[in-house]
């Protein structure tokens, strides 16, 4: 990876004696989506206010580089580089869709044609004409995080933060922001995306960092994240009792499963570890007439490295 478009070393940031960032490293190559993962307060939108220029980094950090720029001493650039949404959100609810874009398009210099054929474009592509002349303060809560994409693309960023671009959105507003987010990630935009939403991380990021007490806790594509944690298992089905208790044999390692015929053996679900079950298989002369292999989801990655699974003891009903 020559020229990544986020890169970034030991970023630090305390509040008093609050340690909220201990050394991230970040390396996130152009054109693709990066999902910062972590639960409530874990610093998440503190990562993005630093590498957005909106918060200095915290003593002791490492050079910060965004869009090819040196965030220390050319903040400018990486502005004019970035565009940020979230929940930091420029939307002005007391005037119009339309004037909230025109604003924008006034900040970036945009001569009043090209800033009028922008916004209209932009608010086509978001399904936002209807409601253009409208207040955005009367906006459904998609509708004003489209807008909030529309307002940020005016500028052209190359590099977009999506601060929790789709907490609290209903299930058809939020598969919407994930076309969005496909959209831009097609055009070449790099997207930095912060979730506490595991499924999204897993529809959308070509890498997921989780974000645990300060500090990366895993960092991988959504499968090598999900081979880390135990609970990964293959399942070979037989429809003969005989291959069955001969592959039980076999296997003696595995968990049988008398009822439907099925041998379940823990398993990383790599080929080398696949090759070894068949292998064994062959040995004994039996054929698996169904395998099937289960890793485990995001969920099962996410609670093992964090304390999130640990449930809050049930509350006593109060008499
Ligand atoms: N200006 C500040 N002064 C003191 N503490 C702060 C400040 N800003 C953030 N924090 C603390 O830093 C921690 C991380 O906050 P941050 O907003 O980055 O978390 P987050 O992962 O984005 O969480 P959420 O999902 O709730 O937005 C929190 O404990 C928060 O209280």
């Amino acid at each position: 990876m020559t020229n990544p478009a986020i890169a970034a070393g030991g970023l630090r940031k305390s509040y008093g004696d609050k340690v909220v960032l201990d050394g991230i490293d970040l390396r996130i190559p152009a054109g693709t989506v990066f999902a910062l993962l972590g639960p409530n307060g874990a610093g998440k939108t503190t990562v993005v206010k630093i590498l957005s220029t909106l918060i200095p980094p915290g003593e002791g950090s490492g050079p910060i580089g965004v869009g090819g720029h040196d965030l220390a001493t050319e903040p400018q650039a990486v502005r004019a580089a970035i565009g940020v949404t979230g929940q930091f959100s420029a939307v002005d609810g007391l005037i119009t869709g339309e004037e909230n874009m025109l604003l924008m398009a006034d900040l970036h210099h945009l001569s009043k044609a090209e800033g009028r054929r922008v916004v209209a474009e932009l608010l086509a592509r978001f399904d936002l004409t209807e409601a253009a002349g409208k207040p955005a303060s009367t906006y459904s809560g998609g509708m004003k995080r489209r807008l909030d994409i529309a307002m940020t693309l005016v500028g052209n960023p190359r590099i977009i933060f999506l601060d929790e671009p789709t907490t609290g959105l209903d299930p058809r507003s939020r598969h919407t922001m994930w076309g969005i987010i496909r959209g831009l990630v097609a055009e070449g935009v790099t997207v930095f995306l912060t979730t506490q939403y595991l499924e999204e991380a897993d529809e959308l990021a070509d890498r997921i960092a989780v974000l645990h007490r300060g500090r990366i806790a895993a960092e991988g594509s959504a499968d090598e994240l999900k081979r880390i944690v135990p609970g990964g298992h293959v399942r070979l089905r037989f429809t003969g009792p005989d291959a069955y208790r001969a592959a039980a044999l076999a296997l003696a390692d595995a968990t049988p499963d008398d009822e439907s015929l099925a041998l379940h053996l823990p398993s990383d679900g790599t080929q080398r570890a696949l090759r070894a079950i068949l292998d064994r298989l062959d040995a004994a002369g039996v054929e698996a007439d169904e395998l099937t292999v289960h890793t485990p989801d995001l969920d099962d990655v996410f609670f093992a490295l964090t304390d999130a699974a640990v449930p809050a003891p049930a509350e006593e009903a109060v008499r």
